[in-house]
């Protein structure tokens, strides 16, 4: 397979009904690390993990993988705020997005099971997943978005509303993940978990990218008197 990244993005935006959603945005992203997107409430957060993953339209701009687009979208996935679950057990939606890519059901079954294991789900694979907690199902819809090895995921505050508890295994989840090589790029409220996963953060304000910086140097020495209030944990408007 062609390599993904870097993932240039340029002077793109993405609008509803003539609002500006986020953008326009410059970034360029490398093939590896973890970049958390930061910001106040409606900075544009989640619309800019949808415009990255294709599934927000851009009207204007550009965003270009190395390898074609259709190909990147192959290799990607997306895990959102609230984890949208087939109606089916746990074992089915683990296996699903396995079946459509044609992997035969023996296989998908074993992957599934791997997979339920280091989510901590192995017990529950005949419950109905619309019956699990909030932290089991974005458990689950971390296991179901990483059982295809995508290349990138976005997530979209995968850990709202959940406890420390499940927060935490989320986060031992992205961690290996992104040791074994998954980019990933997902958007937090939790400065905290903030802290702990970015390689690179890029601070939202207004639909536009107000800091882009390496996380260290971000959490450290934040360039604006923006960055520096909202890490103080002051109103930024
Ligand atoms: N479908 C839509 N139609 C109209 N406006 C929208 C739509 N989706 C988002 N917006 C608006 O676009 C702006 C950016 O929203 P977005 O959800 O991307 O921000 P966010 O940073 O993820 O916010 P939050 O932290 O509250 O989740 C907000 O002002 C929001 O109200």
């Amino acid at each position: 397979m062609s390599a993904l990244f870097p993932l240039v993005v340029e002077a793109a935006k993405t609008t509803r009904r003539g609002k500006v959603l986020a953008g326009p945005v410059d970034l360029r992203f490398e093939a590896e690390g973890t970049t958390v997107v930061i910001g106040p409430n409606g900075a544009g957060k989640t619309s800019l993990l949808r415009m990255l993953h294709g599934t927000a339209r851009l009207s204007g701009g550009r965003i270009s993988w190395a390898c074609g687009t259709e190909e990147a979208r192959h290799h990607q996935a997306f895990v959102f705020q609230r984890p949208i679950m087939l109606r089916r057990s746990v074992e089915e939606n683990l296996i699903y997005p396995l079946r459509i890519r044609g992997i035969d059901r023996a296989e998908a079954r074993e992957k599934a099971h791997q997979w339920a294991q280091r989510v901590g789900l192995a017990g529950m694979m005949d419950r109905a997943a619309p019956s699990l907690s909030g932290g089991e199902q974005q458990k689950l819809a971390l296991a179901r978005a990483l059982i295809t090895d995508p290349k990138v995921v976005f997530l979209d505050e995968p850990c709202a509303s959940l406890d420390g508890r499940a927060m935490r295994e989320i986060e031992e989840v992205l961690m290996t993940a992104r040791t074994g090589g998954t980019r990933l790029i997902m958007s937090t409220h939790d400065m905290g978990q903030a802290r702990r996963l970015a390689d690179d953060v890029i601070f939202l304000l207004h639909g536009k990218v107000h800091e882009c910086a390496d996380a260290a140097n971000f959490f450290l020495t934040p360039r604006t008197q923006q960055g520096r209030a909202f890490l103080r944990g002051d109103i930024v408007e």
